[in-house]
Parts: structure tokens; C-alpha cells; sequence
């Protein structure tokens, strides 16, 4: 009997989705493998009152753990896909993409009021620039204002601070079993583009670890790793980080990838958005990547990451 021992931030969330896919993991091992959590806490969780875009991105939430791998003080660690740098550290991958929750972000506001019906100057509460800027194309005279903090955080700050809605993975609410009726709408994709990997999990692992793999390859999920994977493949090649507004959505018609992918500027005043079709979607990521370019958005990321180092 092996012991496999996982990595997890301790927040409900990151502690929610290791459970579940230990869960998974379950039905296929037998009584071979045994499991064990073990919590790490990271920078990110550490830094909580800056904006995640001016301390360093995504990498903050996943160095920790990733030195808890080499040293196999762990053996997987369990991350939101949308959290993962686009290119792995060595000797590190990803073993296991399994089905995707819900990729979209949901809108939650005092009252149900819906996003198109908010008086102008309502006070909508997000970090991310994506939805930020989203929220603005459709809604210019809307007003943005930082929020951060984890999903119970976030909902006590929409009930007893100055904002009027507030913007959440709708899969981080499903996975903790907030209930439905909070939610005031789903934003579909055609309205607010979710971040690349949004809703879906990705299991690190050591390269070599040939026995774990075997097993977490049972768990993966190939519709979510062909969509993922046109998403994160256009991510990469725009090179952007989190300092500019990036989103990409795909999905399968039939064995063909649909991406729609987005770069825009943080008020929202330029959006460039394309949706690319193809059977590999290594290539509808690069694709994406070279359209939207070639309309202008490195221009963004580049004015992006300088208004930022200056
Ligand atoms: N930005 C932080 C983050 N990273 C992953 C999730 C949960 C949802 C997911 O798996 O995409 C969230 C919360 C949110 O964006 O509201």
C-alpha cells in the first residue's frame, strides 16, 4: 500500500477541490493507495491587501508548493487551472486535467438586479482586470472597485461595503455548494470572455513518478484537456501575465475546437476578441494568438506591462 501524499493551499476552496479529487481518484484505487492532505501555506495567501496583478501574478500561489514536490514532502497538488503559469517548472507537469466545472463568471448584485438594469455609477467589485474590463465595454458608465479577499470574503464585503454586485468564478461557488440563488446571472461567454483554464483543475506532479501518473490518468477528462489546451496555448504565445485583460473560452463542436480568445485594454474602451475553429488545438491557440495580434494586442500587453513597472 502506497500512501500518496497532496499538496493543497488550506483556503475552503483549494482544501474543497483536493477532497473532490481524492474522491476521484478513489474509485480507480483500490485498495492500493491510501491518501493524505497536507496543507501549505503560500505567498499568496500571505499578501492579501495589494492587487494580485502588482506583487507578482500567478506564480505566488504555486512556488511553495512546487518545492514541497522536488523535496517529496508531496506527491500531487491539486491547482485551479486558471492559477497555473503558462510553462511548467522542470521536472514538474501536469499529470491530470479532469471534467471542468462551470467556465463562466457569475454576477451576483444586492437586490437581483441584473448587470443591464444597475443604475449608472453602481459599484461593481472585482480584481480581475478581465472582468473589469469586460464589465466596463458593456457598461462604461458602471464604476470598478477592487475587492479582494476569498468567496466568503467577497460576500460579506457585497452585503456590508459600498458596492453594488460583485463578480465570481461561478465554479468556485458550485464547488463549495454555495446555492444557486445567489447567484444573480451567469455571464456567457459572448458577454464576459472567462479567464483561460477558468473551472478546470490541473494535478501536479514529479515527471518520473510512472505509478501515479498511471493513476491520475484515470481521472483525466479529454474533452477539458483539448479545450484547455487551445486556451493556454494562445495564453502562452500572447505572453501577457496577469497585467493585462486576457481571456479565453473553448469548446467542441463535434471534433472541432472553438476558441474564442480576448485581449483588451483595463477600461474597456478597446476589445479584441476573434473565435478561431480547428481540430488541433494547439493551432486554434496559435491562431488565436497571431489574429489578435495582428490587430494590435501586443501592443496592448506591452502598454500594459509598462504602466505597470513605471
Ligand atoms: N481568481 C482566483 C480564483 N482561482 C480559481 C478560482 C475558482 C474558480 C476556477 O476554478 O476557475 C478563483 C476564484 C474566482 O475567480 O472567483
Amino acid at each position: 500500500m502506497r500512501k500518496i501524499v497532496v499538496g493543497s493551499r488550506r483556503s475552503n476552496l483549494a482544501l474543497t477541490q483536493s477532497e473532490w479529487v481524492i474522491e476521484q481518484l478513489k474509485k480507480h484505487a483500490g485498495d492500493k493507495y491510501q491518501f493524505e492532505i497536507k496543507k501549505i501555506v503560500t505567498k499568496g495567501d500571505q499578501i492579501l491587501n495589494v492587487t494580485l496583478s502588482k506583487v507578482g501574478g500567478k506564480g505566488l500561489f504555486v512556488k511553495e508548493i512546487e518545492k514541497a514536490m522536488y523535496d517529496k514532502e508531496i506527491d500531487f497538488a491539486v491547482h485551479s487551472m486558471k492559477d497555473m503559469p503558462a510553462v511548467m517548472p522542470k521536472g514538474l507537469m501536469i499529470g491530470s486535467i479532469p471534467v471542468r466545472e462551470d467556465h463562466r463568471d457569475a454576477f451576483i448584485s444586492n437586490n437581483h438586479i441584473k448587470l443591464a438594469d444597475l443604475p449608472a455609477g453602481a459599484v461593481v467589485g472585482t480584481s480581475s482586470l478581465r472582468r473589469g474590463s469586460q464589465i466596463l465595454a458593456a457598461r462604461p458608465d458602471l464604476k470598478i472597485q477592487w475587492i479582494r479577499g476569498n468567496i466568503e470574503t467577497r460576500m460579506r464585503k457585497l452585503k456590508e461595503e459600498n458596492f453594488d454586485a460583485i463578480i465570481l468564478a461561478a465554479a468556485g461557488l458550485k464547488r463549495m455548494n454555495w446555492s444557486e440563488e445567489i447567484v444573480t446571472e451567469y455571464l456567457e461567454p459572448d458577454v464576459c470572455v472567462p479567464a483561460v483554464g477558468q473551472g478546470a483543475l490541473a494535478i501536479e506532479c514529479r515527471e518520473d513518478d510512472q505509478e501515479l501518473l498511471a493513476l491520475l490518468e484515470k481521472i483525466n477528462d479529454a474533452y477539458t484537456e483539448k479545450t484547455v489546451t487551445a486556451e493556454r496555448t494562445f495564453l502562452h504565445l500572447l505572453n501577457g501575465g496577469c497585467q493585462v485583460p486576457i481571456g479565453g473560452y473553448a469548446y467542441l463542436d463535434g471534433d472541432e475546437v472553438v476558441l474564442t480568445a480576448l485581449v483588451a485594454s483595463s477600461d474597456g474602451n478597446t476589445i479584441l476578441k476573434e473565435t478561431i475553429r480547428g481540430n488541433d488545438p494547439q493551432q486554434v491557440g496559435k491562431e488565436a494568438a497571431e489574429k489578435l495580434q495582428a490587430q494590435g494586442a501586443q501592443k496592448l500587453v506591452d502598454e500594459a506591462i509598462e504602466e505597470n513597472q513605471g
